[in-house]
């Protein structure tokens, strides 16, 4: 059978996985860098290990994400999801990317689906480091779990920071923390992911909708924290009409019950490196096991971090010279996919939250608000 393509149904799951390059970014070295950035400008996507302790060496346990440490932040979410009454999600509704997303109410892919996504999310900004206090109103199961959760968000900046550097390094950049500064000031955004089972008498139609429709990241980079038998993940190939699953775990990896974290570019970086960094269309999917309808008797969860420079940073191409002797090429090219693309020229008058805003107003439409 023939892999399936962008041109030919929306949603069934790909025939073609994918095993993408698996980093311990345990070390901070030029090698690795540049490692990760050529597996950032072929696939823009990469594994990265989330560096048990035992590994993290020389880092002194800051980099520290493990099992123990994430299945628990999971277990808050599926609390959050499943236990917690209407009520408690209602009162955090979504305002200014903030708060809580219900079935719908987003549509990553609106030239593909009439209806919003299968899906519904929780969008929790990391905690104002000057006022030590949340950016929104902060639902009952998430307050119990207020240290966990301020725990997660912390070691996860620490690994944004680790890959921008080993980014920098990989473009040759001459100061290490030139991506790094433009994210400091900058909140960052964990996004909670509950994909609903679809029984029998759900009215999804596998023609029709998708769990989450095709679309690319808007900020710098993701940190998307998957499950152990919860696939869908799909990622456009380089060709541009083939989809690749990409499965939870890599082939022969150590553990079966912790994945690495999937790391992804966003249109950002692939505009601030002219295009060498690629901002890769992907979905998700009701992968199999489905019935003869496309549907599922599972739930997914994920977990994804956006990670995002400050809204006034200007969107111009990084100081490198790999990057430079690409400016002519990009010109004209288009980023992005799914709720709002910009051509690069559009994009080189913009801020970074300019971008952002107007991806947001074409993926929630009247649902998203600003202050
Ligand atoms: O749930 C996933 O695996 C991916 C989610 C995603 O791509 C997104 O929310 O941007
Ligand atoms: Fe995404």
């Amino acid at each position: 059978m023939p892999p399936v393509t962008l041109s030919n149904g929306a949603d069934a799951a790909s025939e073609e996985s994918i095993d993408l390059p698996l980093f311990n970014i345990s070390q901070e070295t030029p090698e690795l860098g540049r490692a990760i950035v050529k597996s950032a400008a072929k696939w823009g996507f990469l594994w990265i290990t989330g560096s048990p302790a035992s590994e993290s060496g020389g880092d002194g346990g800051l980099y520290d994400l493990n099992e123990e440490t994430v299945d628990h932040v999971f277990d808050i979410s599926r609390s959050f999801f499943k236990d917690s009454p209407v009520s408690e999600k209602e009162e955090c509704r979504i305002k200014n990317n903030r708060g809580f997303v219900g079935m719908h109410v987003e549509n990553l892919d609106p030239t593909k689906h009439k209806r919003g996504d299968f899906k519904q999310a929780f969008n929790l900004a990391d905690p104002d480091p000057a006022t030590g206090q949340w950016r929104q109103p902060i639902p009952t199961t998430f307050k119990k779990n207020d240290a966990a959760l301020r725990d997660f968000h912390a070691r996860c900046r620490r690994i944004a920071t680790r890959i921008l550097r080993l980014i920098a390094l990989g473009l040759s950049i001459d100061d290490v923390d030139w991506l790094v500064r433009s994210h400091e000031n900058a909140s960052h955004s964990a996004r909670f992911l509950y994909y609903p089972s679809l029984q029998s008498d759900s009215d999804y139609d596998p023609e029709a909708d998708i769990r989450a429709g095709a679309h690319s990241d808007y900020g710098s980079i993701t940190l998307l924290f998957t499950r152990p038998d919860q696939p869908g993940l799909e990622i456009l190939t380089p060709d541009g009409k083939t989809w690749a699953s990409v499965p939870v775990f890599p082939e022969n990896y150590h553990s079966k019950t912790f994945p690495p974290i999937v790391v992804n570019i966003g249109d950002l970086l692939s505009y601030w490196t002219n295009g060498l960094l690629k901002s890769t269309v992907h979905r998700v999917v009701v992968a199999p096991p489905s019935d003869n309808d496309g549907k599922s008797d599972s739930d997914r969860f994920s977990i994804a971090i956006f990670v995002q420079p400050s809204d006034d940073t200007v969107l111009m191409p990084i100081p490198s010279p790999l990057i430079e002797e690409r400016a002519a090429d990009f010109k004209g090219k288009i980023v992005g996919h799914g709720g709002g693309v910009v051509d690069a020229e559009a994009l080189s008058s913009l801020t970074a939250g300019q971008h952002l805003s107007s991806r947001l107003r074409a993926t929630y439409g009247s649902v998203y608000t600003e202050e």
